[in-house]
């Protein structure tokens, strides 16, 4: 199972850019539900998303899957005959625990959904035709110029009916509600047991790494990218879900 995160837990010299390699992966499952307010509810109702409009012999994409929670969320969820989902990430040590998790949920439960990981960039993915895409804050982690490409590719790849899963942390225009929002994050860091140093130390190392964009930003880029239809199904704090239509 998954190591506490102390990452960040002692003063670094120079903190470096957040990278996804084998220290993050180790502790991902603790960071992730200790640093992002509502994640154990968004991935949950993913898989109940998901299942509502997953088509009959899909496919099914969670993009910079991490260790599979998504995948694994959508496979509790689906009932439809002959989906398969594929997992992409272009970090090694992810990918690798990913396929372990798989195994052991396939060992645990009868008749899942196939779902295969695979180590890529999804900037040079070649999307086949499916129902249902996730990026579930995967997309901050996109160089903000390549954004809408990567969304208009996602949504020429899906079928009529097809959604897509977006997840995100927000930035805010208002000056004020940003700073309370991520005031309020600090909190939620602080009661979950992250001290200042972890909190700025962290801060440190994601500002370069994990640009964010404001809710409108994003809607109005999914439109742009020829989505029918995009709203929000879930905030907390900053951050937050859209589910976008084709
Ligand atoms: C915050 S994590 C995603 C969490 C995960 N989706 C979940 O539900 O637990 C972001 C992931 O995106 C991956 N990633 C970032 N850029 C990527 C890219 N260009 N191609 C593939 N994966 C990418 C990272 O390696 C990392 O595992
Ligand atoms: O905003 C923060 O402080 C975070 O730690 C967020 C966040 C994320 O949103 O993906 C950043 C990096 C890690 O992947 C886990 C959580």
């Amino acid at each position: 199972m998954s190591d506490v995160d102390r990452l960040f837990a002692t003063p670094l010299a120079q903190v470096s850019d957040f990278v996804f390699d084998e220290n993050v992966a180790r502790v991902f499952p603790d960071m992730i539900k200790r640093s992002v307010p509502g994640y154990p509810t968004i991935v949950e109702n993913i898989g109940v998303i998901a299942a509502h409009y997953a088509q009959p012999g899909t496919l099914i994409y969670d993009l910079g899957c991490s260790l599979g929670a998504a995948t694994q969320s959508m496979r509790r969820h689906l009932r439809q005959e002959g989906c398969r989902i594929l997992a992409v990430d272009n970090a090694a040590a992810m990918v690798q625990r990913c396929a372990e998790y798989l195994s052991a949920q396939d060992s645990m439960i009868e008749e899942l959904v196939p779902a295969t990981v695979m180590q890529a960039d999804i900037l040079d993915l070649d999307f086949e035709p499916c129902s249902v895409v996730v990026l579930n804050f995967t997309l901050q982690f996109i160089a903000p110029p390549q954004r809408l490409a990567l969304l208009q590719r996602i949504r020429q790849a899906l079928l009529p009916g097809g959604i897509l899963i977006l997840s995100e942390k927000f930035r805010f225009a208002d000056d004020r509600e940003q700073e309370r929002l991520e005031q309020v994050h600090y909190a939620f860091k602080r009661a979950n047991g992250y001290s200042d140093l972890e909190i700025a130390q962290k801060r440190s190392a994601i500002e370069n790494v994990m640009l964010l964009d404001t809710p409108q930003t994003h809607l109005s880029r999914l439109e742009q990218a020829g989505f029918s239809q995009a709203y929000s199904w879930f905030q907390c704090f900053n951050f937050g879900s859209i589910v976008a239509h084709a």
